[in-house]
């Protein structure tokens, strides 16, 4: 190593070398602002090195999602101990005890750590295996089925002016016309022929149709609407910037992944695309929307925001106004936003509404702010991908309290990684977050009560293969595109671990990594580098190695190189960069570096992946609350064509939702049986871990506390120091109208109120109330969606595209004879009124005594003047004569 150093090299480590620990990402850099980080970045560089360089997808338009880019602008929470630092405080804290009981000496902590996982998961892999039954499907009388298609029919409530179901199996993009830019752009995203949704959808809407789409989750949504955006978007006139696009979704990771799409497709092209979502920088937004973008991704709330308070911009000039997951958008927990965000924009543009699920708001909608839609629809909305493999598994009555040992099974047992398992509540997937990470299954959560860093954080750890199991509420179950790094479970001295492999292009320069990674009990233990071939090119993985370079060497064309660790390299002649350094056990540190032949131009190179997976497994805690929502959940997985599998676990209460899925699912549904005996294994488990659970549940409150009381001390101080300087933000709603929105949308047993009275009276929870507690939560939501269908439906009022003209006149209400009588002041009521009752009139109350003779009478009432009592009724009596009639 000195003699490397001497030579003008930095050096790779030797095992017993000691070295300065630098951690993987220090908070204080976290927190700095972008050009800072650069900046820092460039310092480190060897001089000689191409200072240009950078590494990875962080620029890397290839990447499925954008996380780092957007983690850089959402704010971090200070907390002493993560929630994961918390469990493995804990989980180490019982080894010592374990080990100390069993009057053992001196273990080396991590390395039993690990043996006693192999051991448990070697002995539940010896356990008795999961059955698996296929569904029988009843079959249904044919006239019932007719009748329901007809109830569907009937439902239909839009004028589509043009119905698509079917498009072009031959369909290229060529036949499409996509310019030139936009090809370049799919091909680098290797899409080389349009899915049956793009295929149908892409040439109305280039045509500038409104249209109101659905085909089923995964099938490619996103690049049916942005193709032909930045298609038309190409010819705009360029002399002055202008916002001509907006594409609203209802999550954040939503938008951002959208975002990333649009990036990726118009790589080639001079469009700008700009992120306006909650959690984000705010002040990083404003600036960019300044700028007028030509296409802005957003999510209601923040656009409202930025429209109130961001000077100059409107959306006045939108010419395209897309809504993803376009039920949801219109569905009541954005009705007011919508309205308001319609009202505003452009009412010449053109609509495109997209969603794997269409349901009455939307149709609604089309039958108002549509204009000539077209209605493209591949699939049902109840339809699943045919890929999906469905299956479910039965709770019985008195044993609902073993959900979260059922789980814990199977993420421990069979689905081990890229898997996401769905809770109804974010407390009881916090929870779920605790107990399984005191099992030592590697977990995380994504919900709403976490920070948008924390929620970045956790996706991109997922997608990472970081986190084998995300445990999230239905934030995440609506359009996210989870693609992750495909990892390999393979053994290094005796520890489980995974090999990620990356494929580094650029300019015809492919350059192969293979990096190894553990993560476990908050410290990385890591870190050597693989030979690694690729396969592909007709060679092989010659399997573990601590280094591997090769200047020069050609293989077919490309060029290998080699990010290595380390050892007995012979690094003559080549530079090296260091790219990571990563933290191994307490006292070791490990150094990864970026070989990089001298004299080869590297600038601009870009990280790709060898080889992504999608999520594999997505398992429901309980069953959703309504079809729409399972659809959703399941459809994270079997994306694109690819295969995937879904677990849902039903109880008794939950049966009538399952004959829902049954009647709609167009592939055989399976039964899970999960022995008795695994059940009772973890659910013994997990019951020796409820004080452990609470113990990290009472530190995080304190923590809490403390952070929330330090807030509103940091509050105070600002205030005092900079008393003017509170500026004040406008919203559309006055904030008591937000309360009372927010209020009407609570679900009632679940009212503030009621949540605090609740803490007053203390009991013991039991595993039966906490899953009590979801499928509640999961029944009031279904009996308000349903309490909603039943209502008539109104038309909904986002409707600038009303013909007045054509809007039907108010039928008038029919006053009675009565009423009509005593307020008419007409002419002819007033004569009528003065002369008293006509012959006929006198007839049918039995006053007439004969008809008048014609001779005898003049003018216009005479027929109604006639008789006895005509004196009479002149004067005062007039008035009581016609009230009593
Ligand atoms: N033409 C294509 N060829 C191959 N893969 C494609 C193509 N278009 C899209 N994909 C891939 O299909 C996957 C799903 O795409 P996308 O997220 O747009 O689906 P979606 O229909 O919007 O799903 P959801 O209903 O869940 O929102 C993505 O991984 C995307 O990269």
């Amino acid at each position: 190593m000195a003699e490397l150093r001497k030579l003008g090299f930095i050096a790779t480590i030797e095992e017993n070398d000691s070295l300065h620990l630098a951690p993987e990402s220090s908070s204080s850099e976290d927190e700095a602002p972008a050009g800072e980080k650069v900046k820092k970045k460039k310092k480190s560089k060897i001089n000689s090195f191409n200072q240009s360089f950078s590494f990875t997808d962080q620029f890397d338009p290839q990447s499925a999602f954008n996380f780092d880019h957007a983690l850089k602008f959402a704010k971090r929470k200070r907390e002493p101990s993560t929630l994961d630092e918390k469990i493995a405080k804990v989980r180490k804290r019982n080894k010592k005890e374990k080990s100390a009981d069993d009057d053992e000496d001196q273990v080396n902590v991590e390395n039993s750590d690990d043996e006693e996982i192999e051991e448990e998961e070697s002995s539940d892999e010896e356990m008795t295996a999961d059955s698996i039954r296929t569904k029988e499907k009843k079959k249904k009388k044919k006239g019932k089925n007719k009748k329901t298609d007809f109830e569907e029919e009937e439902k239909e409530l839009v004028e589509f002016s043009e119905t698509i179901d079917n498009y072009d199996e031959k369909a290229t993009f060529q036949d499409m016309n996509v310019s030139r830019p936009i090809m370049k752009g799919l091909s680098r995203m290797n899409f080389a022929k349009p899915t049956p949704i793009q295929a149908a959808t892409i040439p109305v809407a280039l045509l500038g149709r409104d249209l109101c789409a659905c085909a089923v989750t995964g099938s490619g949504k996103t690049v049916a609407f942005m193709l032909p955006i930045l298609e038309r978007l190409l010819y705009r006139p360029k002399n002055t910037a202008v916002t001509r696009v907006l594409v609203l979704v209802p999550t954040r990771e939503l938008a951002v992944q959208v975002h990333t799409v649009a990036r990726q497709l118009s790589q080639f092209t001079n469009v700008e695309c700009c992120l306006a979502v909650g959690g984000l920088d705010l002040k990083a937004q404003e600036a960019a929307l300044r700028l007028s973008p030509d296409v802005v991704i957003a999510t209601p709330g923040r656009l409202i925001d930025h429209l109130q308070n961001s000077p100059n911009f409107t959306l006045r000039n939108i010419e395209i106004l897309v809504l993803d997951e376009a039920d949801r958008m219109l569905d009541e927990y954005f009705a007011e936003q919508m309205k308001e965000i319609i009202r505003q924009s452009s009412q010449t543009r053109q609509t495109m509404l997209f969603s794997a699920t269409m349901t009455e708001e939307v149709k609604d909608l089309a039958a108002v702010s549509l204009k000539n839609p077209v209605k493209i629809f591949i699939n049902q909305s109840t339809d699943t991908a045919l890929s999906l493999r469905q299956e479910f598994v039965r709770i019985r009555a008195n044993r609902e309290g073993e959900r979260e040992a059922i789980i814990a099974g199977l993420v421990a047992r069979t689905f081990r990684d890229h898997c996401i398992v769905f809770i109804q509540t974010k407390k009881q997937a916090h929870r779920m977050h605790i107990v399984l990470g005191l099992l030592g299954v590697n977990v995380g959560e994504l919900h709403g009560n976490l920070s948008q860093a924390q929620r970045l954080e956790s996706l991109k750890m997922f997608k990472e293969g970081l986190i084998d199991v995300l445990l999230a509420t239905d934030l995440a179950a609506r359009g996210l595109d989870i693609e992750g790094v495909k990892t390999t479970e393979v053994r290094y001295r005796g520890v489980k671990t995974k090999l990620y492999l990356h494929l580094l292009v650029d300019r015809g320069l492919d350059i192969l990594v293979a990096k190894r990674q553990r993560v476990r009990e908050g410290v990385k233990t890591v870190s050597y580098i693989e030979e690694l071939k690729d396969r592909d090119r007709g060679l092989d993985i010659e399997g573990l190695k601590h280094l591997l370079v090769d200047r020069g060497l050609d293989i077919e064309g490309v060029k290998l190189f080699c990010i290595y660790l380390d050892r007995g390299l012979d690094i003559e002649g080549l530079k090296l960069q260091v790219i990571s350094t990563f933290t191994c056990r307490q006292d070791r540190g490990l150094e990864l570096h970026l070989l990089v032949d001298r004299g080869l131009d590297i600038e601009g190179l870009k990280l790709q992946r060898l080889d992504i997976e999608g999520v594999k497994t997505v398992i429901n805690f309980t069953m959703p609350n309504s079809l729409k929502h399972y659809v959703h959940r399941v459809g994270r997985t079997a994306r694109a064509g690819k295969k995937g599998r879904s677990v849902t676990l039903v109880g008794e209460q939950e049966r009538k939702m399952l004959k829902e899925v049954v009647k709609h699912a167009k592939t055989p549904l399976k039964t899970r049986v999960i022995p008795q005996e695994v059940i009772g294994k973890y659910r013994d488990k997990i019951a020796k871990l409820e004080l452990d659970v609470k113990e990290i549940e009472w530190t995080e409150q304190e923590e809490k506390e403390m952070r929330a009381t330090e807030n509103q001390i940091n509050k105070a101080n600002n205030l005092l120091e900079n008393p003017g300087d509170q500026h004040k933000r406008d919203w559309f709603q006055t904030h008591k109208q937000r309360m009372q929105e927010q209020a009407d949308l609570r679900l009632g047993e679940f009212s503030l109120s009621k949540k605090r009275n609740m803490k007053k009276e203390k009991k013991v929870v039991t595993a039966e109330d906490r899953v009590n507690n979801e499928l509640l939560k999961s029944e009031l939501y279904a009996a308000r969606m349903a309490k909603k269908e039943r209502k008539p439906k109104k038309m909904r009022a986002f409707g600038e595209h009303i013909d007045k003209s054509k809007k039907k006149k108010k039928p008038k209400i029919k006053k009675s004879a009565f009423d009509d009588e005593l307020t008419s002041t007409s002419r002819t009521a007033l004569k009528k009124f003065r002369a008293g009752p006509s012959y006929q009139e006198r007839k049918e109350l039995g006053m007439a005594a004969k008809k008048p003779i014609r001779g005898k009478q003049s003018g216009p009432n005479r027929g109604k003047q006639s008789g006895p009592n005509r004196g009479k009724q002149s004067g005062p009596d007039r008035g009581k004569q016609s009230k009593r009639r």
